[in-house]
């Protein structure tokens, strides 16, 4: 009885939010006009809001050149389908609406990609100020084209057929566009609970992070962006469509600066927050345009500066948006991540060296920054089934090390071998794909994801599918082998039972399990931590140490970096000391323990 009832619950939820969907398209045309018209200005500022949640809230860029992407899917529909004398090559596209749609899909990407590749690789303000300058020139462009119908636009644009229904009435285009924001609600929803999804998710917990788990940074930076312009220029479309009239105002900065507020007011980090933001500043816009004036019984734009305190007020009270506040005050309680109904595939392993071969070799490597040495002429072997420590007092170099291990960093001189490869000039992925896997000494993670997504990031180089697959849902089956593999790794380091939790509720020590469960999950030859221990309760660090003694049974090759003595004296194979980045000794743990040297300079001080 009860588990009928469960699946009548399990049924009931999944159906729900459809019918709802469903009802809300089929009744919405009845809606007297006003608020229809209102209805489909709403629809076309959420799915223009949907592409910036995706670029700001989930890859964590912002833009402010959102509305001319707008334009250009605007602009090409009015262009074919209302200028009478198109040059000879775009003769055949001539007034077809869906010739325009793919036409304006692909100068979009095509612009988008010119002006990601210029603008993408900018960090800090530089990005935001890109996105600027090309969202005005663009705008600008729209103002200045006579082709284009200069200042004025372009009018005249014949109603959209689709099949025999010919969409000349609000009410119809009503559909069209609520059936295209509920369809890429759902397409973006589905990519992003994805392998490729995860890797556009990963380049908000940092990139050296995302580098290290094998996430092409760019192309998922890339993609993001291009995705986002895609939906902002079907909205154009659109909006053509429904207008039938196009002119450069609605593609300004100013509308660019809108939709970052949709997005924002809705909550960047939910792409539901797309259409309530939409909905919010839409309508809100609306009701002070009217009401002001009447209030304070003179015209004026009195709306933007009250809209303005509004939204200040709205940042500080709650600064993850509507979306968000509802998701922390009312939380779900079943799994972000569907689990697998039947049996699920096993990821392919890598064949680990055989033990006692070395897998990296270090010789001669100092690192300078300006006049400070990090690390000087630093020499040292690790071998497959073996567990070295690095140890050293504050400031001796041992994160400079590790990170040049890892290809983050590179090396002012000197060489260091991978599997009997020179690694100068690889990039943190390409390591990572060579089998070196890390993790950090100040955690890198997703907060506001799951503890077993986070993990699975982790496995990114193990999976293969890409966007489309994703968003149709056609990588289900690599995506359980995935999770699964995630789910292995997070029972491995103990933190199995919080698979479904928000990673960021996790305390310091879980969350350093977290980053090691995640680099396991890369299934690596070479694991590099960054003081593991750091926060481990006693029978933590216990569980920890048994696990890396296991790791090193079966041949993985462990390197660590720990301060805390009895943790790395109980646990490791050999021990190198740093001081001031220089080796000042290299041994067994009791012979490192009774030297002179290491007692005077880092043990004696800390004793
Ligand atoms: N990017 C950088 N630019 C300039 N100096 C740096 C940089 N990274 C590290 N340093 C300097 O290099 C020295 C070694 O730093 P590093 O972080 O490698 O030490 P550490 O042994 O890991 O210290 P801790 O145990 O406190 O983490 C320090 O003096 C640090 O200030």
């Amino acid at each position: 009885m009860a588990s009928a009832l469960a699946l009548h619950g399990g049924a009931w939820r999944r159906w729900a939010l459809p019918l709802l969907a469903l009802l809300f398209v089929l009744l919405g045309p009845l809606l007297p006009s006003f608020q229809l018209t209102l209805a489909n200005n709403i629809g076309l500022a959420a799915l223009t809001t949907l592409g910036l949640v995706l670029l700001t809230g989930v890859a964590g860029m912002t833009s402010f050149g959102q509305a001319a992407f707008v334009g250009l899917g605007a602009y090409t529909c009015a262009y074919l389908s209302a200028v009478p004398s198109l040059p000879a090559w775009l003769q055949p596209l001539a007034g077809s609406h869906w010739s325009a749609l793919l036409l304006g899909l692909v100068l979009t990407l095509a612009i988008a990609a010119v002006l990601g590749a210029l603008t993408l690789r900018l960090s800090g303000h530089f990005l935001p100020l890109g996105t600027i300058c090309w969202g005005l020139a663009l705008f600008y462009l729209f103002g200045t084209l006579e082709v284009l119908g200069a200042h004025t636009g372009l009018s005249g644009l014949p109603a959209l057929s689709v099949g025999p229904w010919l969409l000349d009435k609000p009410e119809k285009m009503f559909v069209l566009i609520w059936v295209t924001v509920l369809g890429a609600l759902l397409l973006v929803h589905n990519l992003l609970d994805s392998r490729s999804g995860r890797a556009i998710r990963a380049l908000n917990g940092g990139q050296a992070m995302a580098d290290s788990m094998g996430v092409p940074v760019f192309r998922a930076k890339l993609t993001a962006f291009m995705l986002s312009a895609a939906l902002a220029c079907v909205s154009g479309w659109l909006y053509a469509c429904n207008q039938r009239f196009v002119s450069p105002a609605p593609f300004s900065l100013g509308a660019g600066i809108d939709y970052l507020f949709m997005a924002l007011i809705g909550g960047s980090g939910q792409l539901w927050g797309a259409v309530l933001g939409a909905g919010v500043v839409t309508l809100a816009r609306d009701l002070l345009q009217d009401s002001l004036p009447k209030l304070l019984g003179s015209s004026g734009s009195y709306d933007a500066i009250v809209f303005g305190v509004l939204i200040v007020l709205l940042m500080q009270r709650a600064p993850w948006g509507l979306a968000g506040w509802m998701v922390r005050r009312w939380p779900r309680r079943r799994p972000a991540v569907a689990p697998a109904s039947g049996p699920v595939d096993a990821l392919p392993r890598r064949t680990l060296p055989a033990r006692g071969q070395t897998v990296l070799q270090v010789r001669g490597l100092t690192r300078r920054f300006g006049g400070l040495v990090a690390n000087r002429d630093l020499n040292l072997d690790l071998k497959a089934g073996e567990i070295l420590a690095v140890i050293g007092p504050n400031g001796a170099g041992k994160s400079t090390l590790f990170n040049q291990l890892s290809c983050v960093d590179q090396p002012s001189s000197g060489e260091i071998e991978f599997c009997g490869q020179n690694v100068r000039g690889w990039g943190a992925r390409r390591i990572a794909a060579a089998g070196l896997s890390r993790t950090f000494q100040h955690v890198k993670l997703l907060p506001s994801m799951s503890v077993l997504e986070n993990v699975a990031i982790g496995a990114h180089l193990r999976g293969r599918q890409g966007l489309l697959p994703s968003a149709l849902r056609l990588d289900r089956r690599e995506e359980h082998a995935l999770l699964a593999e995630a789910q292995r790794q997070l029972d491995r380091v103990g933190l199995g039972a919080l698979a479904h939790a928000e990673a960021g509720n996790l305390a310091l020590g879980q969350q350093r399990l977290l980053e090691i469960a995640r680099a396991l999950c890369a299934d690596p030859a070479v694991l590099l931590l960054d003081e593991p221990a750091a926060g481990l309760r006693h029978q933590e660090k216990q569980a920890l140490a048994e696990l890396l003694q296991r790791l090193r049974a079966e041949g993985m090759a462990v390197l660590l970096v720990e301060h805390d003595m009895d943790f790395v004296m109980n646990l490791v194979d050999r021990i190198v000391v740093v001081v001031f980045g220089e080796k000042i000794a290299e041994g067994l743990p009791q012979d490192i323990q009774q030297n002179d040297q290491v007692l005077d300079a880092y043990l004696g001080a800390s004793a």
